[in-house]
């Protein structure tokens, strides 16, 4: 499959696969133009490119990453590739009732591992949206907290480790140019996130249902947020995301709906952004995006769209706290500091009391946020 060139896998429907691509993106919506870096530039030293890369996550926080100019790339964007067909395979064929047997980890429901569904409101529809999480700890690291894949899932494991791994690799090509940019000391972010060290690295697979032109705005299928992550990788081949206009003015997490941008899919590329950890660790000089996900624009919207997210956190016993450097501004510690772990913990009960506001008033959250 790696040795296709890369217009070939530029190409929608190649990999040999189904066509991820049912119909165009509308050329007639609000967009944003993100900006494109290379991969193998990044891996080469490119110090135009680090700067680049330095600007945007200094800004906006969100670039496409062109996965098809280098092996890592390719690996990725077919690991991609060949897990959203999985994903649509499993979770179209496997019953509720079993998918439902893959449970969040520890109680704590982090969103590292297990089965999470928000049901259809009406009977006879398909679920509103769904997804799964692979966690990193069930390949990598100590292995205390796998739980082992569901049988739905367990011939896959290949698939997910592959991921894992290249992901792994890219955000640490990202966070290490952003390390030498920010003139910390080598390694200072890439040893908090060694593919081998135990985290909550995950790969997700989430489908969203496709509406019909007459059903208003739906549930908006992911409200604003920011991601309780360090780099978040999204592969996705339908729209649906979207990120506020660079000029807009927000407050906490609140966008106005004329603010929202849709980022437009392109084959062989990654929309890559940073999460809250990279704020703490630079005293906010790294800026975590917000994004939310809403229903797929124009002829894309009867279909369900599927992304596919490799995040990465800082190991677990990591102190959530700035990192010295001349670049990172000092400031006065605010409350207690707090390892990653339970920094994760804490963090996923404030994104599941938002979500559960924003189902409940899901016409608001689209139309007034
Ligand atoms: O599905 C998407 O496009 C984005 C998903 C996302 O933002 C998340 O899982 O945090
Ligand atoms: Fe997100």
């Amino acid at each position: 499959m790696l040795s296709n060139t890369n217009s070939e896998l530029r190409v929608p429907g190649e990999l040999g696969m189904q066509d991820f691509y049912p119909a165009n993106f509308p050329d007639d919506v609000p967009t944003i133009n993100l900006e494109k870096i290379s991969l193998c530039k990044l891996l080469n030293g490119d110090k135009a490119e680090a700067e680049r890369v330095f600007n945007i996550c200094t800004t906006t926080g969100f670039f496409y990453l062109d996965l098809l100019d280098h092996a890592t790339g390719r690996q990725a964007w077919s690991s991609a590739c060949s897990i959203r067909q999985l994903g649509e395979d499993r979770l179209n064929h496997t019953p509720k009732e079993e998918k439902l047997l893959y449970k969040p980890s520890g109680g704590v429901s982090v969103f590292d591992r297990g089965y999470i569904v928000r049901p259809a409101a009406e009977a006879g529809h398909p679920d509103e949206r769904e997804f799964f999480n692979i966690p990193q700890s069930e390949f990598f690291g100590t292995k205390t907290e796998g739980g082992g894949l569901p049988p739905w899932l367990s011939q896959d494991a290949a698939s997910f480790k592959k991921l894992l791994k290249s992901g792994n690799t890219i955000a640490c090509t990202v966070m290490s140019v952003l390390e030498k940019e920010l003139q910390l000391p080598a390694r200072s972010l890439t040893k908090l996130h060694r593919l081998n060290d135990d985290s909550g690295d995950f790969v997700r697979v989430l489908r969203y249902a496709g509406a019909s032109n007459d059903d208003g705005d739906g549930p908006v299928g992911m409200p604003a947020h920011k991601d309780a992550q360090s780099v978040a990788i999204l592969f996705t081949w339908l729209g649906g995301l979207q990120i506020p206009d660079p000029s807009a003015e927000i407050h906490d997490l609140n966008v106005k709906s004329d603010d929202w941008r849709w980022v437009r899919p392109e084959p062989g590329y990654a929309v890559v952004n940073l999460g809250d950890a990279m704020e703490i660790f630079t005293n906010q000089v790294l800026k975590s995006g917000i994004h939310r996900v809403i229903k797929a624009p124009g002829q894309q919207r009867p279909y369900d769209r599927y992304s596919v997210l490799v995040a990465t956190r800082p190991e677990n016993h990591c102190l959530m706290k700035a990192l010295e450097s001349p670049l990172i501004p000092v400031r006065e510690q605010r409350g207690e500091i707090m390892t990653s772990l339970a920094w994760g913990h804490s963090l996923i009960n404030g994104i599941r009391k938002r979500e559960a506001e924003a189902t409940a008033n899901c016409k608001s959250v689209v139309t007034n946020a």
